[in-house]
């Protein structure tokens, strides 16, 4: 089998009991999985959920807590306690764990980003298995990733991996909550994610998760939005992630065979960047940019909304409303003065050494009516 790059997100409910504790069975058999798979040749990077599930009833807490600063206060003894579990089981096969949390805004700074995704692919070159949590002890409610389900996905796609596989306690995608309704059906292969599949899939069946499936398969879009294909299931074995590789896991697989990776710069103005403003075109320059995948240029814009530098990115409305993002190169006020303008009138007045205002390689489309 072809050596792979993969991702492992493995879930609270499959990390730990409902006690509060790790649950040393569950654990073990994701470490000799981990092993195995590292064995037969694959990278791998862990995004670790369990944090606040390992920690809350070492604080006394009866239950997963429900206040901010319960659960961030849980998260911070049990992220010591679960790296120092991985750190322990891992030796013995020879495996060096490295703990990488992060927050939003990790992603939102483009420096960071590119940070990240540099140490990460360090860290992968160097045999070590990065494992990753959101840093739940310094995250505030309004910046975070939501869930590990689109932690993992994000991270999947900026390290451009081949498979995302999402651990949990439930064998996949069913037509109904298979908890309430004992005869709903699974999938076994899906080419996407629809809307009347989000609509099935409710919340956690556990009192330890968050999210439930319908967070993992929104997560699901975003990862295969971003080339990488994904599998929601369970397993049991040391083999489980070489059977999950090979086709054979207990769960659901998603993602045609047509996924198309997408270069970092597009990942981040697509997903990431912070929109400092907008840009309206004409239909020529709609045309342009949608149909025939053109820079945008100063003739085609009418309007320009908000102060922003070059660098940034802002939103570009056509006919259409929203066409897509792009990243500028000029401020907004270097805009006003070019926008409707063709390229003698820019030549002759030689103010500007590129006539693009976004080129094509820091732009991502969202309208979706066309290719
Ligand atoms: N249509 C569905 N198919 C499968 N599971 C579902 C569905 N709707 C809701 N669920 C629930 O989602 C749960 C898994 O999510 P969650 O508890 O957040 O797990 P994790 O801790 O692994 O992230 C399942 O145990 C199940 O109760
Ligand atoms: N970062 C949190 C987990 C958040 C989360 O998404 O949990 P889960 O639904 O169990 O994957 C923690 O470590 O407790």
């Amino acid at each position: 089998m072809d050596k792979k790059r993969i991702v492992v997100k493995i879930g609270s409910s499959s990390l730990t009991n409902s006690k509060g504790e790790i649950d040393k069975a569950k654990f073990m058999d994701h470490i000799q999985a981990i092993a195995a798979a590292r064995k037969a040749g694959h990278e791998l990077i862990l995004v670790s959920s369990g944090a606040v599930a390992a920690g809350f009833s070492k604080l006394g807490y009866p239950s997963r807590p429900v206040t901010l600063k319960g659960k961030q206060a849980a998260a911070a003894v049990g992220q010591s306690l679960l790296i120092q579990s991985y750190m322990k089981e891992l030796s013995p096969f020879g495996i060096l764990p490295a703990q990488i949390l992060l927050t939003r805004n990790d992603f939102s700074k483009k420096e960071r980003y590119r940070n990240a995704y540099s140490t990460l692919s360090e860290l992968l070159a160097r045999g070590i298995l990065p494992i990753i949590n959101e840093n739940d002890t310094v995250s505030v409610e309004e910046l975070t990733f939501g869930d590990n389900d689109m932690l993992s996905a994000l991270v999947s796609g900026m390290i451009h991996a081949d498979q995302l596989i999402i651990l949990t306690d439930i064998n996949g995608l069913y037509d109904r909550n298979p908890r309430e309704n004992p005869d709903a059906k699974r999938f076994d292969y899906l080419d996407s994610i629809t809307e009347a599949m989000l609509g099935f899939a409710k919340g956690t069946g556990s009192n330890v998760g968050t999210g439930g499936m319908k967070s993992k398969l929104i997560a699901t879009q975003t990862a295969n939005s971003l080339g990488v294909k994904v599998f929601i299931g369970l397993g049991k074995g040391e083999d489980k992630l070489l059977r999950i590789l090979e086709g054979n896991g207990n769960g659901t697989y998603i993602g045609s065979k047509l996924l198309t990776p997408v270069k970092n710069n597009k990942q981040w103005i697509s997903l990431h960047s912070p929109v400092a403003g907008k840009i309206f075109i004409d239909n020529g320059a709609e045309n342009a940019i949608l149909s025939k995948g053109s820079s945008l240029l100063p003739a085609g814009i009418y309007g320009v909304d908000g102060v922003f530098d070059k660098g940034n990115v802002v939103e570009v409305y056509g006919r259409n409303g929203l066409l897509g993002k792009g990243e500028v190169l000029y401020s907004s006020e270097e805009i006003r003065k070019l926008m409707g303008k063709r390229k003698p009138e820019l030549e002759i007045e030689k103010v500007y050494s590129s006539n693009e205002v976004i080129h094509r390689d820091q732009w991502v489309q969202l309208f979706e009516g066309r290719d």
